[in-house]
């Protein structure tokens, strides 16, 4: 069976990504899942347990000095060895900072090509077909290319899961050029400021637009936000005007997400807005403008006042959940 190789992300303190779960998934579809970590020390037990469990049948670990300190070049080494030494029919990576980074840099180490931002992966005719949502999420495009296809897959766009397995641990060591990597001096982790979870790879998401008028009455997204167990969301309107941190923004300039449910909530629709919600699972829109057009790719949608019926919908989840 032909290898597929996951690049792993392991946190600082030791933690998979959740966007692992989805690239083992993927790629026990296409072949045999390996799980490459890259790590200064040999990794713990438990580490590789749970990467079993997600369905790698094998672990590969490419220590070397600089993995803490150098930026995503040890990521790249340890890919480079894997690919030399497992000869893989594709290689994949979550669409996040590091992966993007990592992939193109992969790519031209090994003279692949890249496939961004894929929604899906399928084999056809012997070849792998990553699926893209493209144009504000109009059109679904399938790409290929030549030789050994290096994926990054969107965070969330992978509902299934792998057959968990007992994963087998294969030892390199590599070496980082630290002249050629961008280094970390020091670490400074930032203070937990919210218990919600994270956007990116988020299952709900509660997304509030300019219709809320102010930074006080955008309280009430959160607020949806927190009765659903939902991440906040905002269009660039509603994150120019202040009404949220920049990191919430949904769209074309910020963070593409996919989640089982995605609430729109007084957010008019633009293309820009859509190219980065448009492949949830299920969506929901409130707007008192029945024309507007995120009407179009709702699922569920309400003409209305969102001052009116946001409150009822926290009144009547809290009231469910007691
Ligand atoms: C290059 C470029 C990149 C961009 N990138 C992004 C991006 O990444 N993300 C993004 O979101 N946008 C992006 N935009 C901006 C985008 O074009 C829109 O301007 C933006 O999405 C509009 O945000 P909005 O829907 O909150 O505001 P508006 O378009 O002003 O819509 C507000 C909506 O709220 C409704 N409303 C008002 N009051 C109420 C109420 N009381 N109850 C219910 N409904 C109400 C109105 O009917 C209206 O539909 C980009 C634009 C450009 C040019």
């Amino acid at each position: 069976m032909a290898h597929i190789l996951v690049l792993a992300e392991i946190s600082r303190h030791g933690h998979v990504a959740d966007s692992a779960r989805g690239l083992l998934a993927l790629a026990s579809r296409l072949g045999d899942p390996i799980a490459v970590v890259a790590t200064r020390e040999p990794l713990a037990d438990d580490l590789i347990a749970r990467l079993g469990s997600l369905g790698a049948t094998q672990v590969y670990q490419a220590q070397s000095e600089q993995a803490d300190t150098a930026l995503v070049a040890p990521q790249v080494e340890a890919l480079a060895a894997a690919v030399a030494t497992l000869n893989p029919a594709a290689v994949l990576l979550s669409h996040s900072f590091d992966g993007r980074e990592a992939a193109a840099r992969l790519a031209v180490r090994t003279g692949s090509g890249v496939l961004v931002d894929a929604i899906d992966v399928r084999t056809e005719d012997g070849r792998i077909i990553a699926s893209g949502s493209v144009y504000g999420g109009n059109y679904l495009v399938d790409s290929t290319t030549t030789g050994m296809p290096i994926i990054t897959v969107r965070p969330g766009a992978i509902d299934e899961s792998a057959p968990a397995a007992s994963a087998q641990v294969i030892s390199e060591t590599v070496t980082v050029d630290a002249a050629k990597a961008g280094m970390i001096d020091s670490y400074n982790d930032a203070p937990e400021v919210s218990v919600r979870p994270e956007l990116l790879g988020a299952k709900k998401v509660v997304s509030g637009g300019r219709g809320f008028g102010s930074k006080e009455n955008f309280a009430m997204v959160e607020e949806l936000a927190d009765a659903l167990g939902a991440a906040v969301g905002a269009s660039r309107a509603a994150v120019d005007a202040g009404y949220s941190p920049q990191t919430t923004q949904v769209g074309q300039t910020g963070v593409s997400v996919s989640p089982d449910l995605y609430i729109a909530l007084g957010i008019s629709g633009a293309i820009q807005h859509r190219a980065g919600m448009q492949t949830a699972k299920t969506i929901v829109a409130i707007n008192k403008d029945a024309d507007a057009p995120i009407f179009d790719v709702a699922d569920f949608g309400i003409v209305g006042d969102v001052f009116t019926i946001v409150p009822q919908l926290i009144e009547t989840i809290k009231s469910r959940s007691a």
